[in-house]
């Protein structure tokens, strides 16, 4: 039945939107040069000037690009650096004792989406290294993806979605005070009766967006919640244009978010980055070869059936097997910077063996930097003679935040008052309710079930974030164990002891995409080409903060590499996006 202006599912539909908006990356529709996804590269492109190349660092990103390149370019010798004693960066998983057996704490990232074009080229790279066997979906029926809930005032309300009854969503909408004002914000944003976007306006805030679009409550109350959950940040500060580009381009297209979206809902169509067409295309014909594949694709998320850093253990395993691929643990780079010589232009790399405090230079014919973007501006220097005396000082301006996560494990497997993912918390909660700034907790034992021994009670608190901006010292261990369990009795009455606990203090670990990245990116863009593409960047201070964005850039980077087709990791901020309106059958999608 088509759904008219005035029907509350317009509400619900826009509730939906916008979760979805913030959950799927940015990158994941962003316009970059048309390429193919084949694992491997026609050899006609080859760039073979292309031989001695440096990874910088050995978090998803740096692992994921040594891998491709290593696919991509057999003959080419492969060193990736990484300063510290582990490879796998913010993907860190600890398997605890609890007396009775194991349980896995996961200290960041612990699910993979596998709906976006992004999560298709993580699928694929699944694949590829031989982990479909590992994976352990969550299904779009479980609990854990039908219930998402905000607290807000002070109880845990259920978002709006398809997987409610029709009429508790209607009733929600209408009575909880966070959907203060959702109703008639759809309508007005509908009926094109909000102040429209200004001609000159290139990009604004999260917050000033949904403000505009469908009033400020909305925004304070649900989508600083969202995008807590993703960001830790603030939403006065975020990028709308970036980070809701569907909804940015509808409003630009047909003066309305949700016109754009009843247009795709009642025509069949939707708008797919034009370069993510291909992509999309190629997975969904490959899906024929595996049962499995077309199963992770249908659930709702995925992990690994031992933990979720399975994904960068087996890259580095299958690094190491290769013959023209080395590590370098424990190794820093100090200093980057172009040099002519007599066999054309090297990258000379100052690295700093990080025990012995050695230092030596290293030339490398190409270099892609996976670290982050303030680091690695920094390092890159003016070459000996000052023909190359930029820095690429717009990624300089990468600003990231810190979380505090804490790992609980209870034995009494029925602790929790409700189940599903777990609960976010907006802005609007007063300090006084959340003097710990909490952002969220995640019922851990809901969303990712078979990955533990022994059954009980696991959860996840996230402090800090944005509302840590600015801070020299941070709460320590004892301080933050003491929260998440103040938290969890405040919220959901939780007063036992938990049998394990684990505090871990990330910092900067969820970069920011302010308003105004897109053309910072362009700018980075255009002073990396000065370095003729010897330098490249990838990696989440770029083009998405997910797991999968991380395995996009580093695919994206090494094909720019190989076939010549990009010079710098950037080249999906030049230009504008460019969108195809296209229905499942254009991407060969099974119905
Ligand atoms: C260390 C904390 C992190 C927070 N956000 C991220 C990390 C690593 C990154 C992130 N989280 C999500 C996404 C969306 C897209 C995706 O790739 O899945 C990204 C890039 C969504 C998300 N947030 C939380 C979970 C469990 C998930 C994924 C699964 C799902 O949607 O079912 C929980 C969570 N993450 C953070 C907080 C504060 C939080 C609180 C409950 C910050």
């Amino acid at each position: 039945m088509p759904i008219s202006s005035s029907d509350p599912r317009l509400v619900v539909n826009t509730l939906d939107v916008l979760l979805k908006q913030c959950y799927s990356s940015p990158a994941c529709r962003r316009h970059a040069p048309r390429r193919h996804y084949a694992t491997g590269t026609s050899t006609s492109h080859i760039n073979h000037e292309a031989t001695d190349i440096a990874v910088l660092g050995g978090g998803i990103t740096g692992l994921a690009s040594a891998y491709f390149l290593s696919r991509n370019l057999p003959h080419a010798k492969i060193t990736l650096f990484e300063a510290s004693s582990r490879l796998g960066g913010w993907l860190h998983s600890r398997t605890v004792d609890v007396g009775t057996g194991n349980v896995v704490f996961e200290q960041g990232p612990r699910n993979l989406r596998p709906t976006n074009p992004n999560g298709f080229v993580t699928l694929d790279l699944v694949r590829d290294i031989g982990l479909e066997d590992r994976v352990l979906m969550t299904s779009k029926n479980s609990v854990a993806a039908q219930n998402r809930f905000v607290y807000y005032p002070d109880r845990l309300i259920r978002m709006p979605g398809p997987g409610m009854p029709l009429l508790s969503n209607i009733t929600n909408l209408l009575s909880e005070p966070i959907f203060k004002g959702a109703v008639s914000g759809a309508f007005f944003e509908y009926m094109k009766w909000r102040p429209k976007r200004p001609d000159d306006l290139k990009d604004e805030s999260i917050g000033s967006f949904i403000s505009r679009r469908f009033g400020s409550a909305l925004a304070n109350n649900v989508v600083s919640a969202v995008i807590h959950g993703i960001y830790a940040g603030d939403i006065y500060k975020l990028s709308a244009r970036t980070i809701l580009p569907g909804a940015w381009q509808s409003e630009s297209e047909r003066g309305s978010v949700l016109e754009g979206q009843l247009y795709a809902a009642t025509t069949g169509r939707r708008p797919v980055a034009t370069d993510d067409v291909e992509i999309i295309k190629d997975f969904n014909s490959q899906l024929a070869m595996s049962d499995t594949l077309e199963a992770v694709k249908k659930s709702s998320v995925f992990t690994f059936k031992g933990v979720i850093g399975e994904l960068s253990d087996r890259l580095e395993r299958k690094l190491l097997g290769s013959r023209n691929v080395q590590i370098h643990e424990k190794t820093q780079v100090n200093r980057v910077r172009l040099q002519p010589d007599e066999k054309g232009l090297r990258v000379r790399i100052t690295i700093e063996d990080v025990t012995t405090k050695e230092t030596r230079d290293s030339d490398f014919t190409h270099t892609i930097s996976t670290i982050s973007g303030s680091t690695f501006a920094r390092m890159v220097r003016s070459d000996e003679k000052g023909v190359f005396p930029k820095h690429p000082v717009s990624l300089a301006k990468a600003l990231s935040v810190t979380v505090m996560v804490v790992n609980l494990f209870y034995s009494n497997p029925a602790i929790l008052p409700v189940h599903g993912f777990g609960y976010l918390l907006p802005r609007t909660i007063p300090f006084e309710q959340n003097p710990e700034r909490a952002l969220g907790v995640v019922f851990d034992s809901d969303a990712s079930i078979g990955q533990d021994e022994v059954p009980g009670t696991k959860v996840t608190v996230m402090f800090g974030g944005h509302w840590w901006d600015g801070w020299n010292t941070y709460p320590d261990e004892d301080e933050g164990a003491a929260m998440a369990k103040s938290i969890l009795n405040r919220h959901l009455g939780i007063s036992e002891e938990p049998r394990a606990i684990r505090v871990s203090l990330q910092q900067n670990c969820i970069p920011q995409y302010p308003v105004g990245h897109e053309r910072n990116m362009q700018k980075g863009h255009d002073q990396l080409e000065r370095f003729q593409g010897r330098l490249r960047v990838a990696g989440n201070s770029y083009t998405g903060v997910g797991l999968n964005d991380c395995v996009r850039a580093a695919k994206d980077v090494v094909k720019g590499l190989v076939d010549g087709t990009g010079k710098t990791g950037l080249e999906s901020f030049v230009g504008g996006k460019k969108y195809s309106w296209v229905t499942a059958e254009d991407l060969n999608e099974k119905r």
